[in-house]
């Protein structure tokens, strides 16, 4: 459980609040128009946005100052963050340690990463030469090998047509179901929330709302959510 408790964010003139509580194990998507503070509120809960006022909690644990490698939660933004010098192996290894020296267990899981994303027989190359879905998928093994209780996705597959992101969203929907992860992911696309969410997180008018379950909220939306989706 992620606990947001009074959350007030202020970035120059934007100020934003939000207090809800996120389980275990749910997938939100968190939605709204442009520049209502949807990767503002990700940056918070990963500590590179700093609260003005409030507190986050982990299983009753409080993480408010905690460094960002030291909170439950992985972070995929939507250019992947893949390194250009470095292989897909090199890549994902980054995600158990930063300096790569990996014992032989570490290397074992990445090798078992890349073969669970489907990417076995692309491990020696470097990002350049994959395609754009595959370099998605080392994204992904790289968020896979963290093994965090929380996976945070930016828009991730927004470059991608639409066959891939949907291809993308049923891997990524696999895996947190496989780890037992919690999911939170920005996106515009309301295919998206009906695809794999369980619950919408709205963000407008300087507020991230408390999460609502999708199926209902998209069925009948209330008058600001209304608007957004047009
Ligand atoms: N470092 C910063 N300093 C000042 N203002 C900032 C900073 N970072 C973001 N903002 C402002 O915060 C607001 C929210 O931005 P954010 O990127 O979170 O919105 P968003 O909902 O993710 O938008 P989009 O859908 O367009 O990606 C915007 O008005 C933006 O200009």
């Amino acid at each position: 459980m992620l606990r947001l408790e009074g959350f007030e964010i202020v970035l120059g003139a934007f100020r934003m609040t939000a207090d809800m509580t996120l389980e275990q194990g749910r997938k939100y998507a968190v939605i709204g128009p442009s520049g209502a503070g949807k990767s503002t509120l990700l940056g918070a809960l990963c500590g590179f946005v700093p609260l003005a006022q409030g507190r986050l909690f982990w299983q009753e644990r409080e993480i408010t100052d905690a460094d960002p490698g030291a909170r439950p939660m992985t972070m995929l933004f939507q250019d992947n963050n893949l390194f250009p010098h470095l292989t897909v192996t090199q890549n994902v290894g980054l995600g158990i340690r930063p300096d790569l020296r990996l014992n032989a267990q570490g290397q074992t899981r990445v090798a078992q990463a890349l073969t669970r994303v489907g990417l076995a027989d692309q491990a020696d190359k470097k990002p350049g030469a994959l395609s754009g879905g595959q370099q998605s998928r080392a994204a992904l093994a790289r968020v896979l090998v963290q093994a965090r209780p929380w996976v945070l996705l930016d828009e991730p597959f927004a470059a991608l047509g639409p066959a891939l992101r949907n291809e993308m969203l049923d891997l990524v929907q696999d895996l947190v179901a496989e780890t037992g992860a919690g999911l939170i992911m920005v996106t515009h696309a309301p295919e998206d929330v009906r695809r794999i969410a369980d619950e919408v997180v709205f963000v407008s008018a300087g507020q991230a709302e408390a999460p609502k379950p999708a199926v209902e909220l998209m069925e009948n939306p209330p008058p600001e959510l209304r608007a957004y989706l047009g």
